[in-house]
């Protein structure tokens, strides 16, 4: 039997920096395409950057473009993936299987200036038409989405975005996918530190990702029992704000509390501005308010971590995985409608829709937000 290419497919990609749950999405939406759907998947490697190069090899040479289909056609699944230079790969049953759990994604990710570019995305659009694809789904942040907007503004091709990233700074969503995995991640690096700290009766200083976004922080900050929180929301800190931040700690210090995790999220930002990381700015003041002359806890030690990159890694959550199969059915459905256009999947009040690109923010995530630093004050034994 010869190989043929397939016409009228789905083309998925994911972009910006990895989520876990994105492996869990590309099972779901490549099982779900050949179970239910009857349809073809794509798998695009390295997000837009994947299109870009394959759209410059291609676009004006009709035999690279011959060559190309019958690559897709003949390099299916694993046989694709292990191809580096095959930069869009038809994806069978084998090659989702046992990666659902999996973090990072399995078809890379990237980020890729040259899409800022209409000259570059409308040589993407050419691509895709060629390939003769019935829909892209691009899963990502922000940017990412942004990206997968203009495309669908740019050309009649149908773009469905998927939220992926840790940052859960996508206000017209409830929940990003990858924010439970690395809140669960934060819990346990938390855990870890407070061993250490208690052990040595120690103020640790933990720098979180999120962006400009405090949520990431918030979350961990409320399911780890961390005993305080910074936040980029409540404005760049100055020296006094530091000064009161450590009169804080102490003060709980004085009222026999012997260690404190303190976590501070990625956008914090100083007045005057630093050029250090967040939480070795914090240390230096932490440590000489505590020093300071007839100060009562003048040997309390402060150490900073910068914890990273660990929070995009590990095990995807049960949480995650059910949501990147919820979205990968919501992107589905919309793309089967026959008149349904482009738009995006978003979590609401644990009901999955399609949105619009450039809904505006939900009013009900700034309160989630709220709620959660209240909570959080509340909670704490200052
Ligand atoms: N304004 C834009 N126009 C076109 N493409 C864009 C735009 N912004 C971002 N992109 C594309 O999306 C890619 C990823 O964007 P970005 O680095 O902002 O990450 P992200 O999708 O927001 O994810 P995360 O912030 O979680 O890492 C960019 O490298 C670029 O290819
Ligand atoms: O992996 P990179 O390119 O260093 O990007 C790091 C950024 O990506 C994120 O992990 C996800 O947006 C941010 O929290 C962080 O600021």
């Amino acid at each position: 039997m010869t190989a043929t290419f397939p016409e009228q497919s789905v083309a998925v990609l994911f972009s910006g920096g990895d989520a876990p749950g994105m492996n869990a999405f590309l099972r779901a939406v490549v099982r779900l395409g050949l179970n239910r759907e009857k349809i073809a998947v794509l798998g695009i490697r390295d997000g837009y950057r994947g299109l870009v190069r394959t759209a410059r090899a291609v676009n004006d040479d009709a035999e690279a473009l011959v060559r190309l289909k019958n690559d897709i056609a003949t390099h299916t699944g694993r046989a694709g993936l292990i191809s580096e230079q095959l930069h869009i790969i038809q994806m069978d049953h084998a090659s989702v299987s046992g990666i659902m759990g999996k973090g990072g994604t399995i078809l890379g990710s990237a980020r890729c200036l040259e899409f800022h570019d209409k000259k570059v995305r409308d040589s993407v659009i050419k691509l895709l038409k060629s390939l003769n694809v019935r829909a892209l789904v691009v899963v990502g942040g922000d940017g990412s989405l942004t990206g997968a907007r203009l495309l669908a503004q740019e050309s009649d091709l149908r773009v469905i975005g998927v939220p992926a990233t840790i940052d859960n700074d996508l206000q017209f969503t409830d929940m990003a996918l990858g924010v439970d995995t690395a809140v669960n991640t934060l819990v346990w690096a938390v855990d870890h530190f407070i061993d250490t700290a208690r052990s040595h009766r120690r103020v640790m200083v933990l720098e979180t990702m999120g962006r400009a976004s405090g949520d990431l922080a918030r979350m961990a900050g409320l399911a780890s029992g961390a005993e305080m929180i910074i936040t980029p929301e409540g404005g760049p800190l100055n020296e006094e704000a530091m000064k009161k931040l450590a009169a804080k700690i102490e003060g709980a210090m004085t009222r026999g509390r012997g260690h404190a995790i303190v976590l501070v999220a990625e956008g914090v930002e100083f007045d005057p501005p630093q050029k250090r990381n967040r939480a070795y700015v914090l240390m230096d003041a932490f440590q000489q308010y505590f020093q300071r002359a007839g100060a009562p806890f003048q040997d309390l030690e402060v150490r900073p971590s910068v914890l990273g990159h660990l929070q995009r890694g590990g095990h995807t959550t049960p949480g995650d995985c059910i949501l990147a199969a919820r979205f990968a059915d919501h992107a589905w459905k919309t793309i089967q409608q026959p008149d349904g256009g482009s738009g995006i999947t978003a979590l609401r009040g644990n009901v999955v829709e399609i949105v619009p690109y450039g809904e505006p923010d939900m009013p009900e995530r700034a309160a989630y937000s709220r709620e959660m630093e209240l909570l959080h004050d509340a909670l704490s034994s200052w």
